[in-house]
């Protein structure tokens, strides 16, 4: 088991990780989550005896990891895939590592064959794909047999059978009695993978629950319901009617309704008391991913802007007029949008929508669920004197890995 207390890891001004504690079980995958810079991989480098706490402590099997007896066959981990001598091949690699620890040779044939890297073992592990260097990584976690396993973001890189394979591989690992700690941004794959989710936000604890806790305590439940949509006019009724009785309801994309605030069978008389014919009343809840980001919406370092092209935009010709732009259209871009002061934000993304990179605000909560601003139930008690994190600056581009354009031709 690892166990963490009050664990906490400043960074001169920066606090990283902010008194978390959390016990990690054998027997399960326990998903460790959180937004870019929420102190993942701090904690992780903790917990190997990479780092020192700044206070608290973090132990494997009651042992603080530089004492722990026979360490390498106790604790295998993958925390960065780059992080391989270029110049060696695979097998190579992992041989070093194994003589390093007392590991017999053969086992490093074993978890080649155990992470599809057998046909590439002899080969220069620079000339490797993301996907093969997770691989490799994996291999060595696993080469000491350990009981105790560490992965920050392993599916990284991988393509959809890798990340399959990754998948059942740590549900593998932990039917066999082992504890398996991994972390990721994902919440739809941890949601996949994990028994029990940790999940942090600049450095501090906002859960530590099981999965299935974690769903229902953090989504809210909706009913959908359609009408007949040659008859329009009986969905405007059935919203009056079911507004009159305290339901909240909103339409969705395809046409359906969407209600909260109301039990179904309630739905149904209603429905039914006012005249109005079905063609759907289903119950639903709100996916993990939209739990997660809503939790994490208070704590995400990182957000994009809207580009606003400065620069960029091409004059109007004479005389002529801008295109009426359209909603949810992409914008022909070859005249100058209004300026925020004249007319809004012309490429504003609709709320909830991501942005145009990908990292947009999360959905407001429309559905009942807290929204922005309150207060979260999960989070921690107010620390006595946190660092307020200061906002990074931005993180430098990623260093380009070995060859992306080579063919995962492990398998
Ligand atoms: N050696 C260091 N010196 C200074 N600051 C650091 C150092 N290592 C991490 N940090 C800062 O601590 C914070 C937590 O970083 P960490 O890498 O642990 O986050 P993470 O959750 O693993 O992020 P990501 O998901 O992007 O990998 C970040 O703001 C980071 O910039």
């Amino acid at each position: 088991m690892i166990e963490a207390v009050g664990l906490t890891k400043r960074y001169g001004d920066k606090t990283a990780v902010y008194n978390l504690s959390f016990q990690v079980r054998p027997g399960a995958v326990t998903g460790f989550l959180g937004p870019n810079g929420s102190g993942k991989s701090t904690t992780m480098r903790m917990i190997l005896g990479l780092d020192n706490p700044t206070a608290g402590q973090v132990t494997i099997g009651g042992y603080p990891y530089p004492k722990l007896p026979n360490a390498p066959r106790q604790v295998g981990a993958l925390l960065d895939a780059k992080a391989v001598h270029g110049g060696r091949s695979a097998r190579s690699h992992l041989l070093c590592l194994a003589q390093l620890s007392g590991i017999p040779a053969r086992r490093v044939d074993e978890v080649l064959g155990v992470v599809g890297l057998q046909e590439v073992a002899r080969k220069r592990s620079k000339g490797f794909s993301l996907g093969m260097g997770q691989r490799l990584g994996i291999a060595a976690a696993l080469l000491g047999d350990p009981q105790v396993l560490l992965f920050d973001e392993p599916v990284n890189g991988l393509d959809p059978e890798g990340i399959l394979w990754v998948r059942n591989l740590m549900k593998a690992l932990a039917a066999e009695g082992r504890t398996v700690f991994v972390s990721s941004h994902l919440m739809s794959e941890m949601a996949l993978t994990a028994d029990h989710l940790i999940v942090i936000g600049r450095g501090q604890l906002l859960a530590d629950m099981s999965v299935t806790d974690f769903i229902s305590a953090n989504s809210a439940d909706f009913a959908r319901v359609r009408t007949p949509d040659t008859e329009p006019q009986l969905r405007e009724k059935l919203t009056s009617a079911l507004t009159e009785a305290g339901g909240h309801v909103l339409p969705e994309q395809d046409g359906a309704l969407r209600i909260t605030g109301l039990p179904l069978p309630r739905i149904s008389d209603i429905a039914h008391d006012a005249d109005v014919r079905l063609w759907e009343l289903s119950p639903h809840q709100a996916s993990l991913e939209e739990a997660y980001m809503r939790m994490t919406q208070g704590a995400v370092d990182y957000r994009s802007t809207i580009d606003q092209k400065s620069g960029l935009m091409q004059p109007l010709p004479p005389g002529a007029q801008p295109p009426m732009p359209v909603p949810g259209q992409g914008q022909p871009d070859w005249y100058a949008p209004p300026s925020p002061q004249e007319g809004g934000q012309p490429f504003a993304m609709p709320q909830g929508q991501p942005g145009p990179y990908g990292a947009g605000q999360p959905p407001a909560g429309p559905y009942g669920a807290p929204g922005a601003g309150q207060p979260n139930p999960y989070a921690q008690p107010a620390p006595a004197a946190p660092q307020a994190p200061a906002a990074p600056p931005a993180p430098p581009a990623p260093a380009a890995p070995a060859d992306l354009t080579k063919p995962e031709d492990a398998r």
